[in-house]
């Protein structure tokens, strides 16, 4: 990741960051991440914020938007007719994210009652998992019949996790299924696979601090796949093994941004992983602020920059526009 303002570099605490190559004065605008690879807006907020631009109805002192697309009962909303067609031309290609929306509902409104995976069936440890015990716990997973997950009930974080993790196998599907041509295409736009893939993986580090969360993250895998594989067929290729869903997760601890309300900054409509926009480190006093801006993250000098400066924003600054990280 490397523009006319700034080259990536590997930082002297490890890692990579990014490392000005000019004086740059404040409030230019460094980068622009355009669209995120993968996003979800939250199921509670899904009539307020716009599918499209995430613009939130109660910024434009309404209730909800009610432009909305409709397919087997489940519904999109937009915040007007261009970004509903916007959508309908990036994102509802094929018609694939409305038939993967109305499948994971059906799915969800079929579901009796949450039965916890046997913890044997999926992993022992409960401290200091190893990779091993993880790949493991993965490949059991894969195995797993469908009917034996149709009735596991996922609670409102696994569900948004479901759409999130969805959100991505779509544009990884269209991004094998219509090479880019031209700067307009979505994936030219959101970035590439290989772009997420080159993403720090937060695998091993998440799991060991989180060792239950590797249950929970399997079962939200098992429930795309059962609710997608007879119903969106085409993208049986990115669920038949877990490695999609799995390498994104990996990737979204640590990288995603959250998708907050643009003026005041308090309500978390949902997140986002904007690969490009993921090599700024962190800084409790950064240079660097960012403002999302429709679908788009944008990157401007927070104050004048020195040449050789690394390049942060601040993860969990409260004043600035958007929080990042603070999705995970
Ligand atoms: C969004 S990524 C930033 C890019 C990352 N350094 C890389 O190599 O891909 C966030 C991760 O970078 C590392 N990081 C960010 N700010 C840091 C800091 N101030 N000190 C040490 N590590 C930091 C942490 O591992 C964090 O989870």
């Amino acid at each position: 990741m490397s523009n006319s303002f700034f080259v990536q570099k590997t930082t002297s605490y490890g890692g990579r960051g990014l490392f000005s190559t000019k004086p740059i004065p404040k409030d230019t605008l460094l980068h622009i991440s355009v669209s995120p690879y993968a996003s979800v807006v939250y199921r509670r907020y899904r009539k307020e914020v716009c599918a499209q631009c995430f613009s939130y109805a109660f910024e434009s002192n309404r209730n909800c938007w009610n432009i909305k697309h409709e397919f087997n009962g489940s519904s999109s909303y937009f915040c007007s007719d261009i970004c509903k067609e916007d959508w309908q031309s990036t994102q509802n290609v094929d018609g694939l994210a409305a038939q993967c929306v109305a499948a994971l509902d059906k799915l969800e409104k079929t579901m009796k009652k949450r039965l916890e995976i046997e913890p044997e069936t999926i992993f022992l440890s409960t401290s200091n998992i190893t990779m091993e015990e993880i790949d493991s716990a993965w490949k059991k997973a894969e195995g797993t019949s469908l009917k034996a997950v149709s009735k596991e009930l996922l609670n409102e974080l696994e569900l948004d996790t479901a759409r999130f993790l969805t959100s991505a196998i779509i544009r990884r599907h269209l991004e094998n299924t219509y090479p880019s041509s031209s700067p307009t295409d979505p994936h030219f736009v959101t970035g590439t696979w290989s772009q997420v893939l080159e993403l720090q993986d937060n695998e091993l580090v998440y799991s060991q601090a989180t060792p239950y969360a590797l249950s929970s993250r399997i079962l939200v895998y098992l429930f795309i796949r059962s609710a997608l594989w007879f119903s969106v067929p085409v993208l049986r290729p990115y669920l038949k093994t877990s490695d999609t869903v799995r390498a994104l997760l990996a990737r979204e601890q640590g990288n995603a941004f959250g998708l907050y309300e643009v003026i005041g900054d308090t309500e978390m409509l949902g997140y986002g992983v904007f690969s490009s926009g993921s090599y700024f480190n962190h800084d409790c006093s950064p240079n660097i602020r960012k403002e999302r801006d429709g679908r788009s993250m944008k990157f401007y000098a927070k104050r004048d920059i020195e040449p050789n400066e690394e390049l942060c924003i601040n993860y969990i600054d409260i004043d600035d526009v958007v929080a990042a990280n603070d999705a995970t």
